[in-house]
């Protein structure tokens, strides 16, 4: 997952190759809580492992719920209908999934139970189930606004019999919630459920009445207006359940199939874990996208998507019934033939943040004209490539609005996105990112690089790795590579000179070296500490001053150039390897405050070491670097120079962050 500030997508080219979708939020919460109410022990397979998974199965844990989890399941034994703790603080984060289902069962079940969540999940309206619940006799109070969450749940004085009313016409999650808790009632008679208004989203009514049917609870529908659970319904485990893949999703992967050319190896995006005939509705996000134009075929538990009709169409849709997926069609439109108009979509105002305006404000910063209006969207592509935006994407804590802005970098300006906090795709898709990045090409020119050269002990290594953690990077430590050589040949029985040339750079060619997080393998054995003597240094030293050693692990560095960019330290980064970086920074300190700060790391890691041995050795390494004939060091033309030697490492990294800001193309509004 990329927790950084803000993740910068480098204009990408083509998309090719297979995705393992993660598993559906609705299904997972739907299955968590059926799970927990029902008789017996029940298996449950490719969970979705999100914010909002973690939250319901929280919350089942402090009411009492066992939950045993192992490779690739886990087992929830139920509590028959009857809570094990009666009294619990359950904070809910952002999971409407996991607020609405909860505050009906538990309302009906009795108690003392408070239900809270962070500050957007008070915003979001809960009162059409809050008096649903009362008429039934169910004791639920506010204690915050009226209508909204946090809420207390009491003990109720049930009044079985009359049909319950709900409305329907602001969020179907308050009828699914009431259609998962009231089997609790329906011992002795039957339970009628009335809808109020024109039900939406009735595709996630199908996947819980399909649901409910697993767990044995068989709910007649009249229409969508009347629901009916039978006297006698009990809620039984099926045993083990499989959970289907998000189909929304899916929506993000079928996007690129079908505004992407594939790339030289494969042709079409695959993506696996859902098929067309799912359960859920966010799967007739397929008929859209081919009516824009894309290629799609599908399997029992896959699709595959190509781009057909290019540019896509422009669409009119009704969108009502693939609310979330619907998002994607709006950055779809983005690459259509006209203005796209996407209709009844009120809901989108009443989700994660307000979408409907959040979705307009975002896309009109990529260049596009939008109108947004009550319950609609029209979207206007940018008019020429020249009209394209790069934009930094602000995300409002809503992983939909991140996941499918990141399909902006397929532009035709060939200009870079910027998604604002992008670890918020952790509620349904935790490592979106890294599945979009490794289905994506783009030439390696467009990778940013950023090099850090300079003497050693200035402290590259530090800032290098600081500022790939800070902007989600990839680090290479290409002193790293001479060192492992220089181990390498070493252990080989080689002499480190110039006679044994050939046969280092031979084994520097197919170095069998791994790097594991903050771990270096060498043959499968941990070099970690091994290469990071100063007697290491030093062979790196003289292995790195013969020429065809050099030449052998260049594609070697090269490979490391990948999405979504490259921090780079060593000595020739910006000299040699990568010329066409767009920032170059030369780090300096005096040997004076290099030699110590290399004495300080060395004695803190338990190695023996001689300030003044440091200092005379770490100036023959200076000359010995900066007076070999091939790729020696020294600034290259183009770097901006450092010298940190009175400055903190949080300084020297927010100063060249400062830079890097400065030198991309994000306006703010
Ligand atoms: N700006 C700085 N101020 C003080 N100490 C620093 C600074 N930058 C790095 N250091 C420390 O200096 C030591 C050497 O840094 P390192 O990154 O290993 O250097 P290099 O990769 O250039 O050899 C480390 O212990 C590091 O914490
Ligand atoms: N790109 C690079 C990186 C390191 N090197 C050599 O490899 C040695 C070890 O590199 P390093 O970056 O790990 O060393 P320090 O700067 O940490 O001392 C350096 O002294 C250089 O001689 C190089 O020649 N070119």
């Amino acid at each position: 997952m990329f927790a950084t500030e803000f993740l910068d997508i480098p204009p990408l080219q083509a998309a090719g190759g297979t995705v393992v979708l993660p598993g559906s939020k609705s299904i997972s919460n739907r299955v968590l809580l059926l799970a927990a109410l029902s008789a017996g022990t029940t298996t449950v397979h490719d969970l979705l492992d999100s914010d909002d998974t973690r939250v319901m199965l929280g919350a089942l844990q402090q009411l009492g719920c066992d939950i045993v989890r192992s490779e690739g399941c886990v087992a929830i034994e139920g509590l028959g209908g009857r809570l094990k703790n009666a009294r619990a603080q359950l904070f809910l984060g952002n999971a409407g999934t996991a607020m609405r289902p909860l505050t009906a069962a538990l309302a009906l079940l009795g108690g003392d139970f408070e239900l809270s969540g962070v500050a957007r999940m008070h915003e979001r309206p809960i009162g059409d189930l809050v008096d649903a619940l009362r008429q039934l006799g169910c004791r639920i109070d506010y204690l915050g606004q009226e209508g909204y969450p946090p809420l207390r749940v009491g003990a109720p004085a049930l009044q079985p019999g009359a049909p319950i009313r709900v409305r329907g016409d602001v969020s179907s999650q308050f009828l699914t919630a009431l259609l998962m808790a009231l089997p609790l009632t329906a011992a002795a008679q039957d339970v009628v459920i009335e809808v109020v208004g024109e039900l939406i989203s009735k595709p996630y009514i199908e996947i819980t009445l399909n649901l409910l049917a697993h767990f044995g609870i068989a709910v007649r529908r009249d229409s969508w207006q009347r629901f009916t659970i039978p006297a006698g319904s009990r809620y039984q485990s099926p045993g083990a359940i499989h959970i289907e893949a998000d189909a929304s999703s899916a929506s993000y992967f079928i996007a690129l199939g079908a505004i992407t050319a594939g790339t030289s190896g494969q042709k079409d995006v695959r993506i696996e874990g859902v098929g067309a005939d799912s359960i859920q509705g966010d799967i007739r996000f397929i008929e859209a996208a081919r009516l824009m134009g894309a290629q799609i075929v599908s399997g029992p538990n896959w699709l595959e998507v190509s781009r057909g009709a290019w540019p896509l169409h422009a669409i009119d849709l009704d969108c009502n019934h693939i609310p979330d997926a619907a998002m994607t069609l709006a950055i779809m439109a983005l690459f259509a033939d006209g203005p796209s108009l996407l209709r009844n979509i009120a809901s989108w105002r009443v989700k994660e943040t307000d979408r409907l305006t959040a979705m307009a404000a975002e896309l009109r910063k990529l260049g596009a004209m939008v109108e947004e209006g009550a319950d609609f969207l029209r979207v206007t592509p940018p008019a020429s490539p020249a009209h394209w935006r790069a934009a930094s994407i602000h995300t409002y804590d809503d992983h939909r609005v991140a996941m499918c802005f990141s399909l902006a970098a397929f532009n035709p300006a060939g200009l870079p996105v910027r998604i604002e906090d992008p670890k918020c795709v952790a509620k349904t898709f935790p490592d979106y990112f890294e599945a979009l990045f490794a289905l994506a090409h783009t030439f390696a020119a467009r990778i940013p690089v950023i090099c850090v050269d300079g003497p050693t002990a200035s402290g590259k290594g530090t800032l290098a790795a600081t500022l790939a953690h800070r902007l989600g990077y990839h680090y290479l430590d290409s002193g790293a590579l001479y060192r492992i050589t220089a181990l390498a040949a070493g252990r080989a029985g080689l002499a480190l000179d110039a006679a044994h040339e050939v046969a280092i750079a031979a084994l520097a060619q197919r170095l069998p070296v791994r790097f594991v997080g903050d771990q270096v393998w060498l043959d499968g054995a941990d070099v970690t500490d091994a290469i990071r003597t100063e007697e290491a240094g030093m062979n790196a030293s003289k292995v790195s001053a013969l020429p065809a050693v050099r030449t052998a692990l260049i594609t070697l560095q090269h490979s490391f150039r990948q999405l979504p960019g490259l921090v780079a330290d060593g000595r020739d980064m910006g000299t040699v390897i990568f010329p066409d970086a767009l920032l170059k920074i030369y780090l300096t300190a005096s040997a004076g405050h290099r030699a110590e700060r290399r004495y300080k790391q060395l004695i803190s890691k338990g190695f023996p070491a001689i300030l003044d041995n440091l200092r005379t050795d770490l100036e023959a390494r200076d000359a010995r670097d900066s007076s070999r004939s091939v790729a020696p060091l020294k600034p290259a033309g183009d770097a901006l120079l450092l010298d940190n030697s009175d400055l903190t490492i949080e300084e020297s990294v927010n100063q060249v962050l400062g830079w890097w800001r400065g030198k991309q193309p994000f306006g703010t509004s």
